[in-house]
């Protein structure tokens, strides 16, 4: 089952700067749900305020009905929750496949006694999740680049090696931070089957922050539009595309004149 994912007056102040104010909305399991809203409206301090890398300064924010403010992003992955980064955070020496098996970590039996001592529970178990992990590589059509190191991919691969990455830990919960910035148009239309085949075949809910109103059209069922830290809105992507106050908020009050 998808996670369900419950935010509740959420706020976060950096001294006398408001980064996010009063954010609430709930997202129902098995969805695709988007956070949007212009450059600096909060959207990835959200991300990292549900994620443990933030503490909100204050309010709620619980996954399957378990408070997880003031818990670390390692607890929150034993509780399904996996996420990828705005910008990539690879190990670039290492090769795609080490990169993608880091994912696959949290899936190993025992704890890291257990696995310094590569027991044979722990050595068949990693047997069985580099196998997953080549089988998923082969299936996205990236097979011939397993065994090459990061840094030799482009930047469009990088954010590819993410994705996998944080599915190689079976999340019920994946945070998506931008996963189309700076990627090519035919790498977009990728991640999008991608996006559409994962959640047909796990069960899965995916938040997705996202400046591409394409993609965020053809994946969401539900979007939240941030401004300034507030919720502004919150409906379909073709309501949040119509309403005025978003188109406000992204182009200016004249847009909204000019339309009226
Ligand atoms: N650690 C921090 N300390 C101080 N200010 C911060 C910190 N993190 C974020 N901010 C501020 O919070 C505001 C929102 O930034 P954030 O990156 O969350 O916005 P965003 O909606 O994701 O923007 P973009 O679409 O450009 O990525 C910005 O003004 C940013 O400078």
């Amino acid at each position: 089952m998808g996670a369900r994912l419950s935010l509740s007056d959420i706020s976060l102040h950096f001294g006398g700067v408001k980064v996010l104010e009063g954010v609430s909305f709930d997202v129902e399991p098995g969805v695709i749900f988007g956070l949007v809203g212009p450059n600096g409206a909060g959207k990835t301090s959200l991300f990292n305020c549900i994620s443990g890398h933030y503490r909100p300064s204050s309010g709620s924010i619980t996954i399957d009905g378990s408070e997880v403010v003031g818990r670390a992003p390692s607890h929150l992955a034993h509780l399904g929750l996996a996420r990828t980064f705005q910008h990539p955070a690879l190990q670039l020496r290492a090769t795609v496949l080490e990169n993608v098996l880091l994912g696959g970590h949290i899936r190993l039996p025992g704890g890291p006694v257990e696995w310094a001592l590569g027991l044979p529970r722990t050595a068949r178990a990693e047997r069985s999740i580099r196998a997953e992990a080549r089988a998923m590589l082969d299936a996205a059509g990236l097979g011939w680049a397993a065994d090459l190191p990061a840094d030799e991919l482009s930047h469009g691969l990088h954010k590819g090696i993410e994705l996998w990455r944080a599915l190689l830990s079976k999340p019920s919960l994946l945070l998506l931070d931008e996963p189309a910035a700076g990627v090519s148009h035919a790498e977009v239309t990728q991640l999008i089957d991608t996006v559409r085949k994962v959640r047909e075949e796990q069960d899965i809910t995916i938040v997705i922050v996202e400046h591409h109103m394409g993609l965020i059209s053809a994946l969401t069922d539900k979007v939240v539009v941030l401004d300034h830290g507030r919720k502004l809105m919150e409906g379909t992507a073709a309501q949040a595309q119509s309403d005025p106050r978003v188109i406000e908020a992204y182009l200016g009050k004249d847009a909204t004149d000019d339309a009226a």
